[in-house]
């Protein structure tokens, strides 16, 4: 997925309003005669108090010798090109490093006696921290080592140079992923030296291939933990993120939790015709008809899902956060949700979170400039929304293209996640909403959504049935448009909260059952 699409998202307010401009009259009209329901939500004082399991709360304060040490920690971490480029194609010695580094920085995470270290498949790491009590069903954090290539052309610094700059530490993973990685760590050796113990048991995996497929590092550790009988309460991976400024009816930032994800297929499309001299063309060539096959998909949008998933929930929870006529028709889709699910199609982001996307990626054809091309291939990459299959997918697709001389070859395909419970009861997403609460108290709603891309936590649906994805970093479009991309960074303020969140998240999980308020499934 192109996480930069999230920013095209912010242009989604204006066509929203112009949208909401046309459906304000049958709103007022409709008004008179219907008892619409507004947007009413507990704040942030409502929600009570942490219960203390019988130990006393170590505060998150560091000093400034341990803020300056954690800052040239990520630094450094940085500055290991762990680049991935295919699944063939990794930087192994750099992964190597990495491995060695990581008892230099955090030396209590390899000493302390309750703490097992494994590695895995050579580059990945497992840390098994085990609790005081057996009682509480252990849980993980999920991270990744390896980064996507970074060229320095376009960079305001090298990207492999950890340079901080007005307060940003710049370079390739330092949202993705190892600012995670390092706070995770970072938030327990912290723990650590304080003397903390936990009570509930906890892993922490950090995969060293996640860019490229995820199957020799986090699909191993899933395998490894299967095969010894660990069943997780919850985990919690990249693919959600703090909301600021992406939409203009929104003024404070928001908390997506991702609580599914959506499937995955790349499909090669081939046509085969006979060669010849070019001089003579056939009516059409195997170019011609695939390019017209994959045309066709591209102008057909496969169905909309709209109310499937949990995009209802989450518009139906955003609608406090903006003002009327949004905040009425948000919190009155029984009645306004056939025009929402329209508005949704109109930007890349959120017309990715309704439907399966279809994307033409590669094309490759023809051998030489006076020859008529003996084969052309395509491949497209769809994402598989969570309501659809595998096979419905794939028939949708034949009856577009509907032309016999177009073969298929499905290259790799996954299904979609099952959507993780984001009830009161479901203590992975509880725990995510109150310390998020605790931690950003400028974030006023916490929402689900299915994960447009893909994460490392897929591979763990078998040990785990509360998969979220959630990093507690605030972006805005710009730093969204990072990912992957050009002048990756993060504040040094941002990075120094991550690790507070974690530290509190830590602490925050032992305890039997997080308390929530009635409307636990509404914002703050
Ligand atoms: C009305 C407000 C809506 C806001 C909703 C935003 C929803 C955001 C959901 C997800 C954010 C995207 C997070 C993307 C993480 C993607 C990680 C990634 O790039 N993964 C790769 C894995 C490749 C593995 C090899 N096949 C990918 O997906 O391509
Ligand atoms: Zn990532
Ligand atoms: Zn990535």
């Amino acid at each position: 997925m192109a996480p930069r699409d999230v920013a095209r998202a912010a242009g989604m307010s204006a066509g929203v309003r112009a949208l909401a401009k046309g459906v304000v009259g049958t709103v007022l009209a409709l008004g008179a005669v219907l008892l619409l329901r507004t947007a009413t939500f507990p704040g942030p004082d409502e929600l009570p108090d942490w219960g203390q399991a019988g130990t006393s709360r170590i505060p998150a304060q560091f000093s400034e010798t341990e803020r300056t040490a954690m800052k040239e920690a990520l630094k450094e971490a940085i500055r290991m090109p762990t680049v991935a480029f295919s699944s063939e194609n990794i930087n192994t010695t750099a992964l190597a490093e990495f491995g060695q580094f990581l008892p230099k920085v955090f030396p209590s995470m390899f000493s302390t006696s309750f703490i097992h270290h494994e590695v895995v498949e050579e580059y990945s790491h497992l840390f098994t921290i085990r609790g005081s009590n057996p009682k509480l069903e252990p849980y993980m954090l999920l991270a990744h080592i390896d980064v996507v290539p970074a060229s320095e052309d376009g960079w305001e610094v090298p990207p492999f140079s950890g340079l901080e700059r007005d307060g940003f530490i710049y370079g390739r993973g330092t949202l993705d992923n190892k600012n995670s990685v390092m706070a995770i760590l970072q938030a327990m050796e912290l723990l650590l030296r304080r003397n903390y113990v936990p009570q509930r048991s906890f892993y922490i995996s950090l995969g060293h291939d996640e860019e490229v497929s995820g199957k020799h590092g986090a699909q191993k550790i899933a395998a490894l933990l299967e095969s010894r009988g660990i069943r997780l309460s919850f985990i919690i991976d990249e693919g959600g993120y703090i909301f600021d400024s992406f939409f203009s009816g929104i003024e404070k930032p928001f908390a997506v939790i991702s609580v599914s994800e959506k499937g995955g297929m790349n499909l090669m499309l081939q046509v085969d015709s006979a060669p010849g001299h070019s001089s003579a063309p056939p009516k059409e060539t195997s170019i011609g008809i695939l390019a017209a096959a994959v045309s066709r998909l591209e102008q057909t949008p496969m169905p909309n899902m709209f109310g499937d998933g949990p995009e209802k929930a989450l518009l139906e929870q955003l609608a406090g956060q903006f003002s009327f006529p949004l905040n009425v028709i948000l919190t009155n889709l029984w009645i306004f949700g056939p025009i929402m699910k329209r508005i949704l199609e109109k930007t890349p982001v959120s017309n990715a979170m309704i439907r399966t996307t279809v994307a033409l990626t590669m094309f490759n054809a023809g051998i030489k400039v006076n020859v008529i091309p003996p084969t052309a291939q395509a491949t497209v990459n769809l994402r598989i929304h969570p309501a659809q299959t595998i096979p419905e997918v794939l028939e949708i697709i034949q009856n577009i293209v509907a032309d016999d001389r177009v073969q298929y070859q499905v290259l790799s395909v996954f299904n979609p996640l099952p959507m993780s419970p984001y009830d009161s009861d479901a203590f992975g997403y509880q725990l995510l909403r109150r310390t998020i609460k605790d931690v950003f108290p400028e974030v006023t709603a916490v929402v689900p959504a299915t994960c447009i891309g893909n994460t490392d936590v897929r591979h763990f649906a078998n040990i785990s049935t509360g998969l979220y994805r959630f990093n507690p970093v605030i972006l805005q479009p710009q730093g969204f448009n990072s990912f992957h991309g050009l002048n990756e960074k993060i504040s040094i303020q941002a990075y120094e909260t991550q690790v507070m969140f974690l530290f509190e998240l830590i602490q925050n999980a032992d305890v039997e059952k997080v308390p929530v308020p009635h409307s636990a499934t509404h914002d703050l």
